[in-house]
């Protein structure tokens, strides 16, 4: 989107067309402080923690949010497609090759798709029931298209802005490093080798997110409220998300006896 257009169209959607600019480091607490709507404090991420779901409710989460997993790097090619801006093509090629793997004069990297099927399996559930999507619900897949949608129709600063939920993914993600040993003992902790890699991986995709969208959208206040509406809708997919997996009966188990 041409910039005059995207100061109009942000100033249009937020009624914030004469405010001066929050400051920088404003702007970036705002971002940070919508924490309090990240998914890990929705009942069934709070559950998760506790320790407090069935295998077969652990199962339809991995299944469901192998659906999220598939999205990720295609919504980073819509991305892609928007953009015309070669630095930034080059970083954002990046999240592409860890989700799908690559293997580049002689380096292989099985990429964290192969890496959540193998969450997959370490949960008990088969390659197959993975990969085939049978159990994923209609309602996790309106949530995950809607983000793809985002990606494919909207500028590609706004969709930059969209992926900074990863802000607070490395939280969510070392509470299950540190909590599923302990509440699950029956899942093989080499499955949780995604969240491991995801540590270091989010944060370096975040680092730069997080350094465009304060550059681009502290440009005008209208364009800050569109980036927090922005990162509101984001947070508000990943909860949808978990809604749907929660309100599913979550039966996915086919193997090994019930918890
Ligand atoms: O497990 C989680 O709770 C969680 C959340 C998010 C997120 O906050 O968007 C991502 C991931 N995981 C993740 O693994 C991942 O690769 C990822 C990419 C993105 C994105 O928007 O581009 N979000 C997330």
């Amino acid at each position: 989107m041409d910039f005059d257009v995207a100061i109009e169209d942000a100033a249009a959607r937020t009624g914030m067309a004469n405010e001066p600019p929050l400051s920088r480091e404003e702007f970036e607490a705002r971002l940070r402080g919508k924490s309090t709507s990240y998914h890990i404090h929705h009942p069934f991420h709070v559950m998760m923690a506790e320790g407090k779901l069935t295998r077969a409710q652990l199962q339809g989460w991995v299944a469901n949010r192998f659906y999220y997993q598939i999205a990720i790097p295609v919504k980073d090619a819509a991305i892609m497609s928007n953009c015309p801006d070669r630095e930034i093509r080059r970083e954002w090629i990046q999240r592409i090759l860890d989700h799908d793997g690559y293997e580049i004069g002689g380096i292989k990297d099985p990429g964290g798709i192969e890496a959540w099927i193998r969450l997959g399996e370490a949960v008990g559930l088969t390659r197959d029931d993975v990969t085939s999507l049978r159990h994923v619900v209609p309602a996790a897949r309106f949530a995950v298209d809607a983000y793809v949608n985002f990606a494919r129709q909207r500028s590609w600063q706004e969709a930059i802005a969209s992926s900074l939920t990863e802000l607070f993914a490395p939280h969510i993600h070392q509470q299950r490093i540190d909590t599923w040993p302990d509440m699950y003992p029956w899942v093989d902790t080499e499955g949780l080798q995604y969240f491991r890699n995801r540590l270091t991986q989010a944060r370096r995709d975040v680092a730069h997110g997080l350094r465009f969208t304060l550059d681009y959208f502290s440009r005008s206040r209208a364009l800050q409220e569109r980036a927090l509406e922005i990162l509101q809708f984001k947070l508000d997919v990943l909860w949808a998300l978990a809604d749907a997996i929660m309100l599913s009966e979550c039966r996915v188990e086919i193997t090994g006896p019930k918890a």
